[in-house]
């Protein structure tokens, strides 16, 4: 295809600066910086354990693995692309701050520059764990209004803001293509990065989740660890064409949700990593702030439906910047249904033989 006949991500922002006139430079100059980020992270990514860039993040201080705030080893990449999306962002003036996975506290924008109105908030390496196998990961990010006092610095409470607010949100997806998905909160499109041309193309208009689905994807081995709800849910999938939904079901699992998102962005599916009995200091495997809520918005904004399985995953107001939650989304009305089996009584469970005393997902 001629490159005339497509869009740049830079002529998708201006063109849609021209249609909708509320929008600002600032915003368009910030998405554009993250999309320098994403652009150098997917060219590291690729460039792998030639550029010696496989394997955990080892200190230089003490020589032993570095553990980031949620207790969980840095791999070299986790690392580098923080490291990216902060010094393609901290210079521009569009932002109050920063938060992202790898970092405990707030980013304070340095004081040679000058610090503008919005937060970014960024998962840097999503499903960091198959780097070194090989497989799809990408970045996460959020973009939000700052509400505090201008030109202070940021605080915690600035950033949590439930995900109804969010500006905008996006993600990179760095599998055989790269592409960047995003929301501005009038649909979502996709763009596919032009190795040559080193710009970031686009190729999906309007992307729309199929609100119906025979796919699903869930660690399975947390079984044991579900509440009734999610157990009911699967038990009925697996059941297939003999039991209640009569219908076969297909289970897909990468272990990198924003892999799992994008399969569901494409051909519909549902997604859970639901709040479990597994440790209960932590409510959930995912973290709100920059998981949950940037997929969250992106999956309403094709069509889809987000929730906690409990209430409204956008509605929640987060209480720290890493907290955790339980997530269900995709396809709207499969996520209906989920959310319906936990308003439903107990008595409602479905009573597979993979749940009996001695199934193979025993309760
Ligand atoms: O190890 P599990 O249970 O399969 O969990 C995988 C989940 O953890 C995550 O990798 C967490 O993301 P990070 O790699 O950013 O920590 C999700 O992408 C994924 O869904
Ligand atoms: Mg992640
Ligand atoms: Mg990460």
């Amino acid at each position: 295809m001629p490159i005339t006949k497509r869009s740049t991500l830079t002529q998708y922002l201006i063109e849609e600066r021209r249609r909708y006139p509320g929008a600002d430079g600032e915003f368009n100059s910030l998405v554009l910086d993250v999309a320098l980020a994403c652009k150098a992270i997917s060219n590291a990514v690729a460039q792998g354990e030639l550029a010696g860039l496989h394997g955990d993040y080892v200190e230089a201080t003490t020589d032993t693995s570095s553990t980031n705030i949620q207790g969980e080893t840095q791999k070299k990449l986790d690392v580098l692309s923080n490291d990216y999306f902060i010094r393609t962002n901290e210079w521009s003036g569009t932002l109050a701050g920063m938060a992202s996975e790898e970092m405990e506290h707030p980013y304070q924008i340095p004081s040679q520059y000058p610090r503008g109105k919005y937060l970014l908030v960024f998962d840097p390496l999503d499903g960091s764990s198959n780097i070194d196998v090989n497989v799809s990961v990408g970045s996460i990010f959020s973009i939000l209004r700052c509400t505090g006092t201008q030109n202070a610095d940021v605080k915690e409470a600035d950033f949590l803001q439930p995900g109804s607010k969010q500006v905008a949100a996006g993600y990179a997806l760095y599998g055989p293509t790269t592409m960047l998905i995003l929301t501005v909160g009038r649909g979502v499109v996709g763009f596919t990065l032009d190795p040559v041309l080193g710009e970031f193309m686009l190729t999906h208009e309007d992307i729309q989740i199929p609100a119906d689905t025979q796919e699903f994807a869930i660690n399975a081995s947390n079984s044991r660890f579900w509440e009734p709800p999610i157990k009911r849910y699967i038990a009925e999938c697996l059941a297939g064409k003999t039991g209640p939904r009569e219908k076969e079901f297909n289970m897909r699992w990468i272990a990198s949700m924003v892999a799992e998102a994008h399969r569901i962005l494409i051909r519909g599916g549902v997604f859970m990593y639901p709040r479990d009995t597994k440790d209960p200091s932590k409510p959930g495997r995912l973290r709100l702030l920059y998981e949950a809520n940037p997929i969250g918005f992106i999956i309403e904004q094709a069509g889809g439906r987000v929730s906690t399985g409990h209430e409204a995953l956008l509605e929640v107001t987060p209480t720290s910047l890493h907290q955790r939650i339980g997530v269900v989304f995709g396809s709207a009305n499969e996520v209906r249904r989920i959310e319906s089996y936990h308003k439903a009584p107990r008595t409602e469970v479905f009573h597979s033989p993979l749940f009996g005393e001695r199934g193979l997902f025993r309760e």
